[in-house]
């Protein structure tokens, strides 16, 4: 028997169902592939050329909302629109099959499937996709991008940090966003206030890290004309712009512990004083708070108050490290390419394959900001049509370590043997602090416990 030429994929979470649908399928169709993860779905759409996706409606054990099913249908639609997608729905689930429909879904069966009509089913969907392809220009490979928002990511450890963020964003729970630098902690709180019923209002963004002991009340509470010296006039405090909106308070790690009990008290009791005034002025706000600092582990060494952190975080969302994402780094560099190529009036440049496997084994400390800088710098070194590996800049010392052979990659930035005199070591430790804060001197002076004068200084003493 001749096999029509369509890739399928079946996701169920019943293996029953996916082994009896492979063996069935598979005498029919060219290949057919099965996934009880849906998860799994953007990673095998950019890996796979599939034409055809047989959707079950319901995941969770017992589940009959098909919220579920709908939400990977948007999904899978959104990642390629021409991908073909059969819902598998139970009896009494018709209202939803015909929503699904309207939602883009070509057809449904109805579980338990009868052999003959599910291959009709599906027979009829590929000839469908079969006489596009020939009237339509060759169908393009799946889409090499995924975004959401801002994002760009299709791991399983980002489609969990967009499904959060779709759960909690309509709420008015306090977020806190954990993740190393340049992870996306800022796009991820942009895409909350985006996606929440105050996007049209303010989103107010405070940099703790960045301000003062004496100005962090005048900052964030305002001030009455005369309440210091440099109080020249009145000024609205960030918490009473961002009313109606969203704060974002960035590195709250970083706050002194006098601070975090004046912060402490203004969120308990949702009003402002401005300073050099006694009136208490309400305020609705948003919080979202982030840090790439171990809050839990400075909670229990007396340097971040407990109850200030319970407050802050009523939802977590953790950014996982590039590293740790690898089939992100490919889609990100080549987002990086266009982006730059056009900026640079260089379209038509390319990745070769060694160069996108070198990218993938380094450790990248700074992230995806790391990345796009990488890029942005290989891109105008670049003399001919392709980026090769000597047109980036990799530090020193901060490739990931292969681990034993088996492709994983394990330790992270080390000390290089060979000269340990202290200059040596000073020079080694002020460049990989740099990187680490992709090159931000404020960051770096900071982590090294030193001015910002006494870093310029240094890398000015070792030619960095
Ligand atoms: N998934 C992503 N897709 C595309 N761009 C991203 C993604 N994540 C981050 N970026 C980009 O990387 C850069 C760093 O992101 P962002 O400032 O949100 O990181 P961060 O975790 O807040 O960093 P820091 O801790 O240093 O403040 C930004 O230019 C942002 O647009």
């Amino acid at each position: 028997m001749s096999k029509i030429a369509c890739h399928v994929l079946i996701v169920d979470d019943e293996e029953d169902i996916l082994t009896a649908g492979r063996l069935l399928l598979k005498q029919h169709f060219a290949s057919v592939k099965t996934t009880s993860d849906p998860y799994q779905i953007p990673t095998i759409l950019a890996e796979s050329s599939i034409d055809l996706v047989l959707l079950d409606m319901n995941y969770s054990a017992g589940a009959t909302s098909s919220k579920e099913g709908l939400h990977w249908l948007k999904q899978i639609k959104q990642l390629d629109p021409n991908v073909t997608v059969i819902l598998m729905t139970a009896y009494g689930d018709i209202e939803l099959a015909v929503r699904a429909l309207k939602e883009g879904a070509t057809d449904f069966v109805l579980k338990p499937w009868r052999n003959d009509k599910l291959v009709a089913i599906l027979k009829s969907a590929c000839q469908q996709i079969l006489d596009r392809a020939i009237v339509q220009a060759p169908k393009s490979n799946v889409p090499s991008t995924f975004h959401y928002g801002e994002f760009i990511g299709i791991s399983p450890a980002m489609q969990r940090v967009y499904q959060t963020i779709d759960k909690v964003a309509a709420t008015d729970a306090n977020v806190l966003i954990l993740g190393e630098n340049g992870t996306g902690k800022e796009v991820a709180a942009r895409a909350l206030h985006q996606k929440s019923k105050r996007a049209n209002k303010a989103f107010e963004k405070v940099d703790l890290g960045a301000i003062s002991e004496t100005l962090f009340e005048s900052e964030l509470f305002g001030h009455a004309k005369g309440a210091f010296t440099d109080a020249k006039e009145d000024r609205v405090g960030r918490m009473e712009a961002a009313d109606g909106g969203t704060l974002f308070l960035d590195e709250i790690g970083n706050l002194s512990l006098a601070l975090q009990a004046k912060l402490l008290s203004v969120l308990q009791n949702r009003q402002v004083i401005r300073l050099g005034t006694n009136k208490p002025r309400p305020i609705d706000i948003r919080l979202v708070c982030a840090t790439n600092m171990p809050l839990y582990d400075m909670v229990k060494q007396g340097t971040f108050r407990q109850d200030l952190l319970y407050r802050i975080n009523t939802v977590e969302i953790q950014l996982p490290p590039l590293r740790e994402r690898k089939e992100d780094i490919k889609l990100l560099a080549e987002h990086f390419l266009q982006l730059y190529s056009k900026k640079y009036n260089r379209e038509g440049l390319s990745m070769n394959a060694q160069t996108l496997r070198r990218l993938n084994a380094y450790y990248w400390p700074g992230n995806i900001r790391e990345l796009d800088h990488a890029m942005e710098r290989a891109i105008i070194m670049c003399d001919g049509t392709e980026l090769h590996e000597e047109d980036f800049y990799f530090a020193p010392d901060t490739d990931s370590k292969p681990d034993q052979g088996n492709g994983e990659y394990t330790s992270g930035p080390v000390l290089s043997d060979g000269d340990h005199t202290l200059e040596a070591l000073e020079k080694q430790m002020v460049q990989k602090v740099l990187v680490k804060h992709s090159g931000n001197i404020t960051h770096a002076a900071k982590e090294l416990g030193i001015t910002r004068t006494a870093l310029y200084r240094r890398i000015e003493k070792h030619g960095l």
